[in-house]
């Protein structure tokens, strides 16, 4: 039994052997097994397969080259875990990292390409503007990264006055070329003693020219899309891509090289005119710079005049030599300064004053005629022009004037007293020298919000801030306030604010003087208060009920009195918004009210009585009444009251 046992168990292994032997040949078919496995297997030639079932066999052929794929996707998965596993997200800094080196590595041959593409297409024009570009940069980076030092990489060409200041330099430059390139061209300026200086000016100018193309030009930011481009690299490209870069470069192409062909001659110069581009930026940004800009607009406007007349006065002096100078009455004699006379000629003609030599021939005629005909339409039409830009500046005035006029023209059809119709004057006229307008809402009232609130806050955030009334409350319902406040304006002895009146608004002193009053004929100053001081907020802080809501005093103007007034409705409007801020004024309205004693029975009292202003007024004792005096003790603790409520108030 023992011995039977190996027996047995090598005919069981024999028996299992056949299948494994089999399930090798199957799962390598090409070797017929895994060649290592055994050396008969490689010593000699590979036995048939023994097809049992053609079936089941394909079935576990297509298992074992499955299991082979799998071996191989395994094997991958060593060496790079996500590489073939599209089941796993790989995390997503690996995917965003393989995105951008993707990404790139496109990026790059896209340059690449579109450099060989640029080689092979680029046209010669292009290629001439890439090499002037890189020579010029070549010899002027290290000027601009000085520049870069002093003006920045970028300039805002609104803003900047050092871009402004420079640009003032480079309209003198091309005024210089201008006018005398003109003047040059038609009278006899070049001989050898001016000629140096000429040409030391036209160098000059041409510098500025320079300088302005390479280091200005390109720096300066532009808007494209409502954004504000700063970028460096961005203002150049930008420039560099510009219609002005174009009448920049040709104005400089140095034609002035023909001198050395031709003589020296301004017409090779002609196209330095091609930069007035830039006489009209200076002129733009001039102009908003300036606090009265109309002044320059008239300063202009009289250049064209003038530089018209400088025109026709070179033109005159080619037609003399035409003519021969001297050898008409009509032309230029020869005598004097050649300018000056051609100048004079061209004043009398063009503004068509007349008393001028009569032309006899043809050639003199039309010149004569045609000099009628521009005078006629372009300098009414720059005249024209000066008027408007005079009265555009004085819009203003001419509207307060109208509107003076028409006011007094009212008060006389309607017979209104001398006396008011003074007051009136007297307003207008106040109100036009403290402010420059009638009413400063009306221009701030086309603005966006925020301009108004930025103009608001800059003028009188700080008087606010110091009012004791307001202390602790919101910044922001101070500026909610300040947009809601109109400005007016009050005459000396006006009444602001009448006792037992129902309290509307409340007044802050913007200027001048108001005093509280007080006693019979309101004889009696209690309190003066002064610029930046609050008053009638009382009645306007309590309820209606008891007749809270009633002045607790008279207030007039003394001298002139310039008032914010911020109606109630507004306050109440603002007050909503801003609980705990309501809560403060509300408390310090109460204990305004405990200082003087409950205001409506006070005014309950005074109504009833007609007595002063804080409270019933004791008879006056019979010897100050000998001595003239009309106060009392109780007046005296009333003035007292009105000092604590000053306090309070500054
Ligand atoms: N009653 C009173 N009012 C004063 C005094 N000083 C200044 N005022 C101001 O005068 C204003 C008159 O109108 P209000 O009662 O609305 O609010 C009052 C206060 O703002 C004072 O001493 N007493």
């Amino acid at each position: 039994m023992q011995e039977e046992k190996p027996n047995e168990k090598e005919n069981e292994a024999k028996k299992e052997e056949q299948p494994q032997g089999k399930l090798v040949t199957l799962l390598c078919p090409e070797t017929g097994g895994c060649n290592n496995t055994s050396s008969s297997v490689n010593d000699e030639a590979p036995p048939p397969p023994i097809v049992i079932n053609k079936y089941s066999d394909e079935q576990l052929r297509n298992v074992a080259q499955r299991m082979k794929e799998r071996l191989k996707l395994y094997k991958e998965k060593v060496i790079d875990q996500y590489a073939s596993s599209p089941e796993i997200t790989p995390p997503k800094e690996e995917q965003e990292k393989k995105k951008k080196e993707a990404e790139q590595k496109k990026k790059e041959e896209e340059e690449k390409r579109k450099e060989e593409e640029k080689k092979v297409k680029v046209p010669l024009k292009t290629r001439l503007t890439a090499a002037y570009w890189a020579s010029v940069d070549f010899v002027m980076n290290p000027l601009a990264n000085r520049m870069d030092s002093i003006l920045g990489p970028t300039i805002d060409p609104f803003t900047d006055r050092r871009y402004i200041a420079w640009l003032s330099l480079v309209t003198v430059a091309i005024n210089y070329n201008t006018w005398f390139i003109t003047a040059r061209m038609c009278f006899p300026y070049h001989n050898e003693f001016v000629n140096p200086i000429w040409f030391t000016m036209d160098v000059l100018s041409d510098v500025i020219y320079l300088l302005d193309s390479i280091l200005f030009q390109p720096r300066k930011q532009f808007v494209k899309g409502g954004d504000i481009i700063k970028d460096r690299a961005s203002t150049t490209k930008h420039y560099r891509e510009s219609e002005r870069l174009l009448a920049d470069v040709v104005s400089l192409l140095p034609f002035d090289l023909l001198y050395l062909q031709f003589g020296f001659k301004s017409g090779f110069r002609v196209n330095r005119l091609l930069k007035l581009d830039t006489f009209f930026e200076f002129s733009d940004r001039l102009e908003s710079i300036l606090a009265k800009a109309y002044i320059w607009r008239v300063i202009r406007t009289i250049g064209y005049l003038l530089f018209m007349l400088h025109l026709n006065a070179c033109f005159y002096y080619v037609a003399s030599e035409y003519q021969g100078i001297g050898g008409t009455k009509w032309v230029y004699s020869g005598l004097g300064s050649a300018y000056l006379r051609c100048y004079y000629f061209a004043v009398r003609s063009l503004i068509n004053i007349g008393g001028l030599n009569e032309p006899h021939t043809v050639f003199e005629i039309t010149f004569q005629m045609t000099n009628f005909f521009v005078g006629v339409f372009v300098f009414s039409s720059l005249i024209g022009q000066m008027r408007d830009v005079i009265g555009a500046a004085t819009a203003g005035q001419t509207y307060f004037r109208t509107s003076m006029d028409n006011t007094v023209a009212y008060m006389v059809t309607n017979n209104i007293p001398s006396l008011v119709q003074n007051r009136v004057r007297t307003w207008y006229t106040y109100t036009w020298d403290a402010q420059g307008m009638l009413d400063e809402s009306e221009l701030l009232d086309k603005m966006p919000l925020v301009m108004r609130t930025a103009i608001a806050v800059d003028i009188n955030l700080a008087t606010f801030q110091k009012i004791d009334l307001f202390k602790g409350c919101d910044q922001q319902m101070l500026v909610d306030m300040l947009l809601r406040l109109k400005s007016i304006i009050y005459l000396p002895g006006d009444f602001v604010v009448k006792k037992g009146d129902i309290g509307k608004e409340m007044y802050i002193i913007k200027s001048g003087a108001v005093q509280v009053v007080g006693g019979p004929d309101n004889s009696i100053v209690f309190v003066t208060l002064k610029a930046g001081c609050v008053f009638g907020e009382i009645s306007l802080l309590q309820s209606s009920k008891d007749g809270g809501n009633r002045r607790t005093a008279n207030v007039k103007a003394y001298g002139f009195a310039n008032l914010f007034v911020l109606e109630k409705k507004d306050l109440f409007d603002i007050l909503i918004h801003y609980p705990e801020s309501q809560k403060v004024l509300a408390r310090k309205g109460r204990k305004l009210m405990k200082a003087k004693g409950p205001a409506a029975a006070k005014v309950e009292e005074e109504k009833k009585k007609g007595l002063a202003l804080f409270g019933p007024k004791p008879p006056t004792p019979k010897l100050l009444r000998a001595f003239g005096g009309n106060f009392n003790k109780k007046m005296f603790n009333q003035i007292k009251v009105s000092r604590r409520y000053l306090s309070h108030m500054m």
